[in-house]
């Protein structure tokens, strides 16, 4: 009989936890998203999380959601999708898989299509009645990207050792 442990955390465990740890670098105030793409062989290639773009300083760029206008956080926003695929720096993500915490909109599903990644772990799908969200869905379906609701386990897991 092995010693081995028993309560280790899933691959899907581990991988949506890089993710939501990732979103917790996020500086939006309504909705923190974090991303995590991982290889076939469940090596972790890149990671990615909901902000500014490089030299776009969080402190001078506004976060506001209602703003109309140059003011309005949605023109300024990277999401973490599109944010983990550009932070890849090894070459091809074909085949990958990625690990968000919430639904990606249709833009960043463009880009997950066009970057060859075919499995999509998600958590919140809070925004399923958006426009964006049906035609990311829509088109994910036609690329053939498969769509799994992240089952999220009784565990807790804490980070403080
Ligand atoms: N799949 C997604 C969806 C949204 N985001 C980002 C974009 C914004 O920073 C924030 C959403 O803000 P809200 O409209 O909820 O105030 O989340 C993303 O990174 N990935
Ligand atoms: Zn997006």
């Amino acid at each position: 009989m092995s010693d081995k442990r028993k309560d280790y955390i899933t691959w899907d465990e581990y991988f949506m936890g890089v993710a939501i740890l990732a979103s917790m670098r996020s500086k939006d105030p309504n909705t923190q998203v974090g991303a995590c793409i991982v290889s076939q062989d469940n090596k972790i290639l890149s990671m990615g999380y909901n902000g500014f773009p490089m030299g776009c300083s969080d402190d001078e760029y506004p976060w506001s959601r209602d703003a109309e206008g140059l003011d309005s956080k949605y023109l300024y926003t990277t999401h973490s999708e599109l944010n983990a695929i550009l932070n890849y720096r090894g070459g091809c993500l074909e085949g990958a898989t990625l690990y968000v915490t919430l639904f990606p909109c249709n833009e960043c599903a463009k880009a997950i299509i066009q970057a060859g990644i075919k499995k999509l772990v998600y958590d919140s799908d809070k925004y399923a009645d958006q426009t964006n969200v049906l035609a990311s869905k829509r088109m994910l379906k036609s690329a053939g990207v498969e769509m799994i609701p992240y089952q999220r386990s009784e565990r807790k897991i804490t980070l403080n050792v």
